[in-house]
């Protein structure tokens, strides 16, 4: 726990400024309209030690500026650890009151280190792992909120071995993951990606002539791998344009083919041989860890495509653009890598980025972005924050998956 002096000021009056705040031993200041907050040097885990600070801090700030009051505070420590930026109105606008929201936009779990020990809650994204290193020297942490649906970054049995939930918000971009691992499928199967680079690069005539077959995709089968909350929403839009719809995922209940009116296989490799685009659905498990690789393509029929939103740990991705440069692959649309972002000398990116590599015009490449929109973060933003909200005030948890 922080301890936070809040000072509420008169309106019109001075507010102190940065220096006499330094003066005191003041850490960081942070204003949230109008209270303002100051987190001391002192204090950390023990509210007694933090006190003869804090009201020497009011004192002065009572000689100096007059505010209408001054009182204690202990407010909880959220910290947002990446991805997420300034300004945190989503956030604040749950947790103010409760809690003191700041967010470091790290790149790696090492840029942690004696930033969040003291924490009381955690919201991680998705830019490094969250193992066991940094979970042992959380002394405070109620909670360890992903706002998102996989969760395959944080080490739960790390968390769990603390006692510390983790939560996962499983339901704000379903639409949104479908609707990009279609647009994927549409736009490799009906050739508009692989039209567009060769114009782009001046590969050919102003024609569909003379480019490579581009077959029907009405009744081609649309191969789901994993059939859960964005499987399902994919294969309702693949059924729309007339695919043939399979599925293989062993934990579904009986029915949910009959249901969605599509078909079910009972193993991997049935559902790779019928497969005319392969599109990944599954979370990141010790299970699905590489789950497709090159014998698993070479199951694929020549000339399929492979779509991948799901995450880059399931796929063997030098696998595709080996497959890919011998047209096996006729495509691939590739949201999610292995290492995000990619060194610079891996096979994919540099597939993707010379306009004369022999993959070049069959990659779609974009930056684990199926599942954003506008609305879409506000909603993981703010449940995640309420999640956070319902730990600190011990409340039952919705969404914890350890
Ligand atoms: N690219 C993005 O921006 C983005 C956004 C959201 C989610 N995702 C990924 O998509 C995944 C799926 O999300 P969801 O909301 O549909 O999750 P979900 O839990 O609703 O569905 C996952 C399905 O996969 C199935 N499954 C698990 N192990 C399997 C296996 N070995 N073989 C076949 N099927 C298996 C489960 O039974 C479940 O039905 C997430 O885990 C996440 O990693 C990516
Ligand atoms: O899992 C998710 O929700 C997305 O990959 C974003 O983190």
């Amino acid at each position: 726990m922080v301890i936070w002096l809040n000072v509420i000021h008169n309106p019109g009056t001075h507010h102190p400024n940065d220096r006499s705040i330094a003066s005191l031993g003041v850490r960081r200041r942070i204003d949230v309209n109008p209270i303002r907050l100051f987190e001391t040097t002192q204090g950390s885990n023990d509210l007694g030690a933090g006190l003869p600070l804090a009201k020497l801090i009011a004192s002065d700030i009572s000689r100096s500026f007059s505010p209408r009051r001054c009182h204690m505070s202990s407010l909880s420590k959220v910290v947002i650890t990446d991805f997420i930026t300034e300004p945190l109105h989503y956030e604040r606008s749950v947790l103010d009151g409760h809690a003191v929201v700041t967010a470091l936009d790290v790149m790696s779990e090492d840029e942690l280190l004696g930033k969040v020990e003291d924490a009381d809650a955690l919201m991680v994204y998705h830019y490094f792992h969250l193992t066991r290193k940094t979970i042992d020297r959380l002394t405070h942490c109620k909670v360890i909120v992903r706002p998102g649906v996989g969760y395959d970054g944080v080490d739960l049995e790390a968390a769990a071995a603390r006692n510390i939930p983790v939560c996962n918000v499983p339901d704000y971009g379903t639409n949104e993951v479908a609707d990009s691992a279609m647009s994927m499928a549409l736009s490799l199967g009906r050739g508009t990606h692989f039209l567009n680079s060769r114009l782009r690069h001046n590969r050919g005539p102003w024609s569909v002539e003379q480019a490579a077959p581009i077959p029907r995709l009405t009744g081609r089968t649309f191969a789901l791998l994993g059939c859960g909350r964005i499987g399902t929403a994919t294969a309702l839009r693949a059924k729309a344009f007339g695919m043939d719809v399979v599925f293989y995922d062993p934990y579904q209940c009986d029915g949910l083919d009959k249901s969605l009116g599509i078909r079910r296989v009972d193993s991997l490799e049935e559902l790779l041989r019928s497969a005319y685009i392969l599109s990944l659905h599954c979370p990141l498990t010790e299970q699905t860890r590489m789950m497709i690789g090159k014998e698993e393509i070479a199951m694929m029929p020549e000339g399929s495509f492979l779509i991948n939103t799901a995450r880059g740990g399931i796929v063997d991705t030098n696998s595709v653009v080996t497959a890919l440069q011998e047209g096996r692959l006729a495509g691939a649309g590739i949201d999610v890598l292995d290492q995000e972002p990619p060194a610079a000398d891996s096979p994919l990116l540099q597939a993707w980025r010379d306009p004369d590599h022999p993959a070049h015009d069959r990659l779609i490449l974009t930056p684990h972005s199926a599942f954003y929109c506008d609305q879409g973060a506000e909603e993981f933003r703010t449940k995640g924050a309420k999640e956070v909200l319902r730990a600190l005030q011990g409340q039952p948890l919705r969404n914890q998956v350890n």
